[in-house]
């Protein structure tokens, strides 16, 4: 069939398609969800790929200190020095900072990376060696290895201390990635807007809303043809986690 529009009962509430936008949706059964044709590039989507038992670990996981009132801190009140007095217990999370216009700005959210040794990286200018993979990091990328049926060596985590954090339209065609990655991402915590638009095109064409447990995959010429973003939120007060599973090729 020719017909570029999804029957209404097989596109998640969570995935907002503009008109101008030409997709196709099919369900993607492997996931529990859909798979959306895009002109050039493929998504996947499964709103609650992990259980509420998984996301609730996984936040606990993702913020555990040793040294540090964890569970009643406001996370973005926390300035940048005292965040290195932090001793996470299973995430090395850190502030990194870029240069613009000869100005060092921080980013507006933590990251932290993980990988297997030697599948080092440069990501927006910020040359970064992996950390070694640790169980609860594992455990996610069996699943979605599983899922997909792909190895993946490597994954970046972002951390979105509240409404303020955001990450800027970008495609993530960095050499190390070939040239049509498949890239995993998942979510826990705080909802937020995940918007995709056509390189060259100045309005959003999809946005979805990230439940926790939810999962895109970005695969085929994704990343050529398009950029996806994650704007700000002024009411969104919590945490959300983002985990985007790659595969680095190693030199
Ligand atoms: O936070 C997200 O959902 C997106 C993350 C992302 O695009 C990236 O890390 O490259
Ligand atoms: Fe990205």
């Amino acid at each position: 069939m020719d017909d570029l529009f999804p029957p209404s009962n097989l596109l998640s509430r969570c995935i907002d398609i503009a008109p101008q936008a030409r997709v196709k949706v099919e369900s993607a059964p492997e996931i529990g969800g859909e798979r959306i044709l895009l002109e050039g590039g493929e998504l996947l989507f499964s709103e609650h790929f992990f259980s509420d038992k998984v996301c609730k670990r996984m936040i606990e996981y993702l913020q555990e200190s040793r040294n540090f009132q964890w569970k009643v801190v406001d996370w973005a009140q926390v300035p940048a020095d005292q965040l290195k007095e932090v001793e996470f217990e299973n995430v090395n999370w850190k502030q990194d900072y870029i240069k613009f216009f000869g100005k060092t700005h921080p980013l507006p959210r933590l990251t932290a990376w993980y990988g297997d040794k030697g599948a080092s990286y440069a990501y927006s200018g910020i040359r970064s060696d992996p950390n070694p993979w640790n169980d609860g990091l594992l455990y996610l990328k069996a699943r979605l290895e599983a899922a997909l049926d792909v190895t993946f060596n490597s994954v970046l985590l972002n951390w979105y201390r509240d409404g303020s954090d955001s990450l800027n339209w970008h495609a993530d065609d960095e050499p190390e990635l070939g040239t049509c990655p498949t890239i995993a991402s998942v979510s826990f915590g705080e909802t937020r807007q995940f918007l995709f638009k056509p390189k060259n095109a100045s309005k959003t064409q999809l946005s979805f809303d990230l439940l926790p447990g939810s999962l895109v995959v970005m695969k085929g010429e994704t990343q050529q043809n398009w950029v996806h973003s994650v704007p700000k939120r002024k009411g969104v007060k919590g945490s959300r986690f983002n985990l985007t599973f790659r595969n680095i090729r190693v030199v």
